[in-house]
Formats: C-alpha cells, sequence, structure tokens
C-alpha cells in the first residue's frame, strides 16, 4: 500500500496551476499518483486534459460518481506563501487545488478499502472556462460508464473549517461569458474630429450595460452584469481604434438570462449607430444552473449531520456558477460547499484556504460513497 500526503499533494498541485485545457502537468501529476495504485482494481481513461478513473466494486449494481475540477485561473498570486505557483499570473485562486486532492484521497480510500458499487473518479479539465462539463459528458467514456448518482464539492472561503453548506433545488446561477469588441477609426489624439473613438464609445457601453439589471429584471429575480476586464489604446496621445470588454451574465432563471442578451443587444446596436462603429457580441462558455435533486440533498444533509465535526448549514444560493451543472442536468445528484475559512475570497489572489478543510472533504466524500453504495 503507498502512503500518501495529502497535505504535499496539494501544495505541489497548488503550484503548478494551469488554464482550462492546457492541465497537461495536472494531469501527468495526478496520473503518476493513480498509476501507483493496484491496477486490477481500476480503470483508468485519459479524456483530453481530464482524466475517468472507475474503482471496480465487489458486487456492483449501481454506479457512483464523485467530480472534481482541476483547472486554474488567469490570476497573479499574491499570498506570498511558500509553495505559491510556480506559473506566472496563473493560480488557484478557486480551490481546485484543494478539490483535486480530495477526490485523490477518496480514490485512494475506495481502492484500498472497496465497496459494493462501482465508484467513478471524474478529474474534469476547463470549469472556469471554456468548460469541460459539458464535452466530457457526452463522451463514449462516461456514456460508457454512466453513473446513477454524481456529486461534487467547492469550497467556501466564507464559512469555518468543518462546515458543509448545501440547500435542495437552485444552489448556484445560469452564467454566460461576455465579450464585446468595438471596431472604430484610430488617429492622432490632437484630431479628435477625424477619428472615431472606441474609449469614449466603450465607456458609454459599460454604463449602459449596467442599467440592464436594474431597469429590466424583475428585482424578485436575481441577476448580475459584471465587467471584469476592459482593454483599448495603446499610447496616451493617440485615439483608439478599437476597444474590448470581458464579462459575465448570471441569472437565477434562464428566461432572465435571454432577457439579459437581448437588452444587451439593442444597448450595442444603439452604440454602433450613436458612434458610427462595428461591434462584436461573442457569448463564450454558457454553464447551466446547478439545480441539487431534492430527495439525495435532503439524505445528504441527514446523513452529514451524524458526522463527527461536522457542522451542516442549509445556505441561500450564490450567483457563482459551475459546469458540473450540466451532470446535475443529467444524472441525479448534488453539489455542496465546503468551507475553507479565508479572509480574501474565491478568484481573488490572496485567497488562502485553510489545509485543515481537506480532513473535512475527505470525510464527507467517502463517507457518503460509502453510505450510497451499501444502500
Ligand atoms: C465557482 C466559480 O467561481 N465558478 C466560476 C465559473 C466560471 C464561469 C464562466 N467562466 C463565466 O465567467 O461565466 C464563476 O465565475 O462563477
Amino acid at each position: 500500500m503507498v502512503g500518501w500526503n495529502w497535505l504535499q499533494i496539494r501544495r505541489d498541485l497548488h503550484q503548478i496551476p494551469e488554464l482550462g485545457f492546457q492541465e497537461w502537468k495536472t494531469q501527468a501529476y495526478l496520473l503518476e499518483k493513480i498509476d501507483q495504485l493496484p491496477s486490477d482494481r481500476i480503470e483508468i481513461n485519459r479524456w483530453k486534459t481530464g482524466i475517468f478513473v472507475k474503482v471496480k466494486g465487489t458486487s456492483p449494481k449501481k454506479t457512483i460518481a464523485y467530480r472534481t475540477d482541476i483547472d486554474g485561473l488567469p490570476i497573479e498570486e499574491e499570498t506570498g506563501l511558500s509553495y505559491r505557483s510556480l506559473h506566472p499570473g496563473q493560480m488557484h485562486a478557486c480551490g481546485h487545488d484543494i478539490h483535486m486532492t480530495i477526490a485523490l484521497a477518496a480514490l485512494y480510500d475506495i481502492v484500498y478499502e472497496p465497496v459494493t458499487d462501482d465508484v467513478v473518479f471524474i478529474f474534469q479539465p476547463a470549469e472556469e472556462g471554456p468548460g469541460g462539463a459539458k464535452p466530457m459528458l457526452s463522451s463514449s467514456i462516461f456514456q460508457k460508464w454512466r453513473p446513477d448518482l454524481i456529486f461534487a464539492l467547492h469550497i467556501a472561503p466564507e464559512y469555518p473549517v468543518g462546515t458543509v453548506a448545501v440547500k435542495e433545488g437552485l444552489l448556484f446561477a445560469n452564467t454566460s461569458e461576455l465579450f464585446i469588441d468595438l471596431i472604430g477609426k484610430g488617429g492622432h489624439a490632437a484630431y479628435p474630429h477625424l477619428s472615431n473613438d472606441m474609449v469614449i464609445a466603450l465607456s458609454q457601453l459599460v454604463t449602459q450595460l449596467h442599467t440592464i439589471v436594474s431597469r429590466n429584471i424583475d428585482p424578485l429575480d436575481h441577476a448580475v452584469v459584471s465587467i471584469g476586464k476592459i482593454n483599448a489604446g495603446s499610447v496616451q496621445n493617440s485615439i483608439a481604434e478599437r476597444a474590448r470588454l470581458e464579462g459575465t451574465i448570471r441569472t437565477l432563471s434562464p428566461e432572465s438570462m435571454e432577457r439579459i442578451k437581448e437588452r444587451i443587444e439593442s444597448i450595442v446596436k444603439g452604440i454602433e449607430y450613436g458612434f458610427r462603429c462595428q461591434a462584436k457580441i461573442d457569448y463564450g462558455a454558457q454553464y447551466y444552473q446547478v439545480y441539487n435533486h431534492e430527495t439525495l440533498t435532503k439524505e445528504f444533509i441527514d446523513f452529514t449531520e451524524k458526522l463527527d465535526d461536522v457542522n451542516v448549514q442549509v445556505c441561500k444560493e450564490a450567483m457563482t456558477g459551475e459546469d458540473f451543472g450540466y451532470f446535475l442536468k443529467e444524472i441525479p445528484g448534488f453539489m455542496f460547499w465546503l468551507g475553507v475559512d479565508s479572509q480574501y475570497g474565491l478568484h481573488h489572489g490572496k485567497l488562502n484556504p485553510d489545509e485543515r478543510s481537506i480532513e473535512t472533504g475527505i470525510e464527507v466524500v467517502t463517507n457518503y460513497i460509502r453510505k450510497k453504495s451499501s444502500e
């Protein structure tokens, strides 16, 4: 039996964050570990930069799946930790290093103490974008090993270690990325009348986009339009020919997502007309809401309440997105939050999850698999 040090694994993974579908080092690291497990008990399938691992049950009647995401974000790490990211401008700022460690630990546990049912571990790339869940779901290997039940967790900086937060039904929002390019006419800053300034057009566009949620969406149906990045121009004394914004749309209903997109398209037409420019809209990756199965989630809450050292809270829905929603659209299951107690939140360069949360995650995931497999 091999001995693995979870803390070391988490720190190793933390040092090599990679963006969606570029997770080659991460995949190699995970495979190096998984290959140490007894080969007669598992089947391994690579899928792009991801991995499927099936642990054979002793007398399987069903298949249980556990999914982790594996990608990092294009965010510069500012934690100052001794094991900070070795990849400039990239960081595990959404906790996927913790997610992967818990998945590896649960895999290890189930391999060495097998359960009755088959258990499939899914190491999924590109959760932050452009989205690995949807293509993984339609892969031939997923369809062959299609589980009867699937679950996953996400770290939650705002909860103390030892906390599991979850709710039945809607947990995470519908999301769509948003990219808008404006193309006008550049020129010398001293001759604005001869140019068509895309800095001004983009500034107006950003302001107008922020009226959509307050003026076009029912206040009781929450939604978000956030612009995370803008880009225009090359030097202070030249008028910008092009400008670009990058953002995200979040809604609690698929209908509001459609409404917001209609409004964006009208506003952009107005900008094109008013500023005599051209515009291109790209919605990038779209994620379906995370909707937790009512009965399974209730059962999970009852089960988790009985675990020592775990405090279960019923939480509200969040405007975060997760392409795990696509798995839940097809397979009964749920996602839950795992408290990691960090002063800085998700997608922040100073996010620093408390590593003691790994133990809680392992306890909840492995015990839940064992419970469901004994039914
Ligand atoms: C849990 C979490 O933070 N998930 C991400 C998912 C990204 C979706 C996509 N890239 C987008 O921005 O719409 C999130 O930002 O909520």
